[in-house]
């Protein structure tokens, strides 16, 4: 009896315990697994949070397919805008070409092409979900107006349009090319581009509005960081009440006889001062193709193209 009793307590000890222990195994080395995988994500060669804990984000720091897994449980739609007057529609097809296959790549994306010259728009194939609506705006003679005048058109798409049918938008120069990735890890609140001239200088360097006659001046000693106005995003109430911002500081200046030095980019680095973006994204995603490279810029997703200002401009 006690003998077949201990060798009953050995059965169920092998056919219960064995698997147990590899269950505990297979648990352990999974964690292990999964902490070594987190491991690999993180930078130290540079900054990577804000003073406001805001993530900048670098190649290396996130995991695209977990944040895609995210932002495709929600079914998202991503509006883009993108101006080309004048002889700026030169750089549409390169643009586009360049979009369709690195921008939201399996996301919806709406395109909004604002152009004075629709028929100048030269035919892209768009991929699954991606679509494009060109809109016909008034040419304008000097470029400062074209690139400042964004603003309004942009905050009253928004308004008439935008804010029930997309979830984020951004709004981004023609004169650029894709050439790697912008994916859902670009997606925040308000999300700022840190410039790609000023991204290792310091704050006093930064060429703010210094005169305080603008609504666009920045004391010297203040700001966190110079972003650029060739790319800016988030969602649409932010952004809206961005563009609404700016608009409004726009028009005071004119009022005042007044032009910012850097246009609605002094006006946006005004506005991101006291409204701290939610997330940065790094000079990865506005690069400069004349730029040299540097040791941190690991890949360049989004670039400013070379382009001979005196020759694409309607003024100087
Ligand atoms: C790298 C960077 O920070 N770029 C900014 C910078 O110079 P940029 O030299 O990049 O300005 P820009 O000439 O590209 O003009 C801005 C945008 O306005 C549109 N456009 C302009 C002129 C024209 O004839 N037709 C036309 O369509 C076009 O979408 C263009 O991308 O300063 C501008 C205003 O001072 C804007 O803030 C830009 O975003
Ligand atoms: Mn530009």
């Amino acid at each position: 009896m006690r003998i077949r009793q201990s060798s009953n307590f050995f059965l169920l000890g092998v056919t219960a315990g064995l698997p147990l222990t590899g269950l505990i195994f297979f648990g352990y080395t999974t964690i292990w697994f999964r902490s070594q995988q987190m491991d690999n994500f993180g930078r130290t060669d540079v900054v990577t949070l804000t003073p406001w804990l805001a993530p900048v984000v670098w190649t290396g720091t996130f995991d695209s397919k977990m944040i895609d897994s995210i932002y495709k449980h929600q079914n998202i739609t991503v509006a883009t805008t993108v101006f080309a007057l004048g002889k700026y529609t030169r750089f549409l097809k390169d643009f586009l070409e360049s979009a369709e296959e690195h921008y939201f790549d399996g996301f919806r994306v709406h395109y909004y092409l604002f152009t004075d010259q629709p028929e100048a728009v030269p035919e892209v194939k768009m991929g699954e979900n991606h679509r494009l609506t060109v809109r016909k705006v008034p040419s304008l003679d000097r470029w400062q107006d074209i690139s400042m005048g964004r603003m309004e058109i942009l905050e009253k798409l928004i308004a008439d349009e935008l804010m029930h049918e997309a979830n984020y938008i951004f709004c981004l120069d023609v004169d650029t090319k894709f050439y790697g990735r912008w994916g859902s890890e670009t997606l925040g609140n308000l999300v700022g581009v840190i410039h790609p001239w000023f991204f290792d200088y310091p704050r006093e360097s930064f060429t703010y509005e210094r005169r305080p006659e603008s609504k666009a001046f920045i004391a010297v000693g203040e700001g966190d960081y110079y972003y650029t106005a060739a790319a800016f995003g988030g969602t649409l109430e932010e952004i809206h009440r961005l563009t609404k911002t700016c608009r409004e500081q726009l028009n005071a200046d004119h009022e005042n006889s007044i032009e910012a030095i850097w246009h609605e980019e002094s006006h946006l680095n005004k506005y991101f001062l006291y409204n701290k973006p939610t997330k940065l994204l790094s000079p990865e995603y506005l690069w400069r193709d004349i730029n040299i490279s540097a040791g941190q810029i690991r890949i360049v997703r989004f670039s400013h193209v070379a382009k001979n200002n005196a020759e694409v401009r309607p003024n100087l």
